[in-house]
């Protein structure tokens, strides 16, 4: 999200606004997984330890590559914007070598600083997204399948984490609402999943991907036109679909809901008595 428009906080935070930004970014995760489709599988570059002879780390080649690529970023002050969350421990990090921005305060920091799915992104991609994509083979290209994949869990893990907020602004219209089942104990975790899910707008975000996936992933011939083949064009459409379904949706929500259970930490007890008010 560009927050150094001088858009104010309610702006950005508009639920129209920030599922354009959702929109948006169906297009970078369509063009980034396309990009590491052209590329064979490579499994060797997920193994712990594989290159550890050559680069002197236990983790995997993309790992590192990760790690490499965030090391840098964060020189370029990436992770002091609201929306970027790096898969490196932050204390591994080195600081930004130019003045860090001021941004509008958007989410709430208690309950923002808590929610971190990183992992998980990592897991389903690399286990399950890239064997879906990619043929089963070893084409040597290490380089090229790995900086393809940073590209594409970057663009993930800030899809993902836009959830904080989508809950933040699904919070502030009707805060009544939530915070009966973030005070009670255990939080209601369920109930809060209750109230953020919109099987209309989940519903349309697949057909929308489809659609746009069957594009961007289609073959042209020289003179501009469309190539009709019986086969999937550059990527199988349907392997884009199955993950925002299976992975990208549920872990937004679950994102969401981690993110409404701290939303009232350390929130003074009038706030909160104001906000039940607001009821009436
Ligand atoms: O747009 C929303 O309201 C969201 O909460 C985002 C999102 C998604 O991940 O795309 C997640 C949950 C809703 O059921 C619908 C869509």
């Amino acid at each position: 999200m560009n927050f150094t428009t001088g858009a104010k906080a309610s702006e950005l935070l508009s639920l129209d606004h920030i599922r354009s930004q959702l929109i948006r970014l169906e297009d970078t995760i369509i063009f980034s997984l396309i990009e590491r489709a052209q590329f064979a599988r490579n499994a060797k570059i997920y193994e712990k330890g594989a290159f550890r002879d050559i680069i002197d780390f236990d983790g995997s080649w993309v790992e590192w590559f990760l790690l490499e690529t965030e090391i840098f970023h964060a020189k370029a002050r990436r992770f002091t914007s609201p929306d970027e969350f790096p898969f490196t421990p932050l204390e591994r990090l080195p600081q930004p070598v130019i003045p860090v921005m001021t941004f509008p305060r958007l989410l709430y920091p208690p309950a923002a600083s808590k929610v971190r799915v990183n992992d998980q992104i990592l897991r389903f991609y690399c286990g399950e997204i890239v064997p879906g994509i990619t043929s089963a083979a070893d084409d040597g290209n290490y380089g090229s399948a790995a900086t393809r994949d940073v590209e594409v869990l970057q663009a993930l893990s800030r899809r993902i984490h836009f959830g904080m907020f989508v809950a933040e602004s699904k919070f502030l219209s009707a805060p009544h609402d939530f915070i009966p089942h973030i005070l009670s104990t255990p939080p209601n975790g369920d109930a809060l999943a209750g109230l953020i899910t919109k099987p209309e707008v989940e519903a349309k975000l697949l057909v929308r991907l489809g659609n746009k996936a069957k594009i961007y992933g289609g073959e042209f011939d020289a003179d501009g036109k469309i190539i009709e083949t019986s086969g999937m064009g550059k990527i199988d459409v349907q392997k884009i679909v199955d993950m925002y379904r299976d992975h990208v949706i549920p872990l937004t929500k679950v994102v969401e809901v981690e993110y409404l259970v701290h939303r009232l930490d350390d929130v003074p007890q009038s706030q909160i008595d104001a906000w039940m008010q607001s009821r009436h």
